[in-house]
């Protein structure tokens, strides 16, 4: 899918009713689908931030991946999604106005990740009025791992995956941080939401870092940004993971973009 000129493209499926610009001004919107590190470190800036899902798919770490979180010697394993008829993957959708994300994005999804850009409808998990998402599906840009691409791993047993991520390290930091931050993402902002094989992963990965005796303060690097996510719904409960609603000051820090 070209997406170069989504903003001035006006036969984009993302028109004018999906921009919920009923309190900001008319500037041309879109939105982008995070399931893996977008959604607790997303790197660009952007204007609202909701949690749903995406149908037809699931979400897997059958990417292998050499920059941010491997290296040659020793890839990791990173998420991608994985087409299935009745497949749901939960996640959160980020509105961005003009350009600059999506250039960023393209450096550090398409150029260093191997990922290509597609779209596909989201379901906000709240509806809200007050935000005209009265929780009808809209359309969603999502960077998915293509089979071609060379870091492509495919399907892997949980227990070779677990292995993968507990030996690697990369630019942004190391794998096990990865996997550990997004299920935190799942556990604390969708808890009711199920994804089996990202849970067995992290209970693998968690009992090896115990047999070999990996503390986490050694694999975890900087808190991420916080962010504000569905902010048209109550406080659901104590602050922890995510608060303050702050557009993001710090670029992706291991790749400065
Ligand atoms: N496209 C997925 C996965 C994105 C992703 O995990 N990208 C990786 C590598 S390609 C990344 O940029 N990671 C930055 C980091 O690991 O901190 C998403 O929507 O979250």
């Amino acid at each position: 899918m070209d997406i170069e000129n989504i903003f001035e493209n006006d036969e984009s499926p993302f028109d004018d009713q999906y921009n919920n610009n009923e309190k900001e001004e008319e500037i041309p919107s879109v939105w982008v689908f995070g399931y893996g590190s977008l959604c607790w470190n997303p790197g660009f800036e952007f204007t609202k931030c909701i949690t749903g899902y995406i149908r037809g798919y699931v979400r897997r770490f059958w990417q292998g991946n050499t920059t941010q979180r491997g290296t040659l010697d020793k890839p990791g394993r990173v998420a991608t999604l994985v087409e299935e008829l009745e497949g749901i993957t939960w996640g959160c959708a980020y509105k961005i106005a003009g350009p600059t994300a999506l250039d960023y994005l393209k450096q550090r999804e398409c150029k260093l990740g191997g990922y290509i850009v597609e779209y596909t409808k989201f379901y906000p998990r709240i509806s809200s009025s007050d935000y005209r998402l009265s929780g009808e599906a809209f359309p969603v840009l999502l960077y998915i791992a293509s089979h071609e691409n060379d870091q492509w791993v495919g399907e892997e047993t949980i227990a070779s995956l677990a292995k993968h991520i507990v030996d690697a390290r990369g630019s942004c930091g190391h794998n096990i941080e990865y996997l550990l931050r997004l299920a935190t993402f799942m556990r604390e902002e969708l808890p009711d939401a199920q994804d089996e094989h990202l849970f067995e992963l992290e209970e693998m990965v968690r009992m090896l870092m115990s047999h070999r005796n990996i503390a986490l303060n050694t694999v975890m690097g900087r808190a991420p940004q916080r962010i504000r996510r569905d902010s048209f719904e109550e406080p659901r409960r104590p602050i922890s993971f995510e608060f303050t609603s702050r557009v993001p000051e710090t670029r992706l820090r291991c790749l400065n973009i």
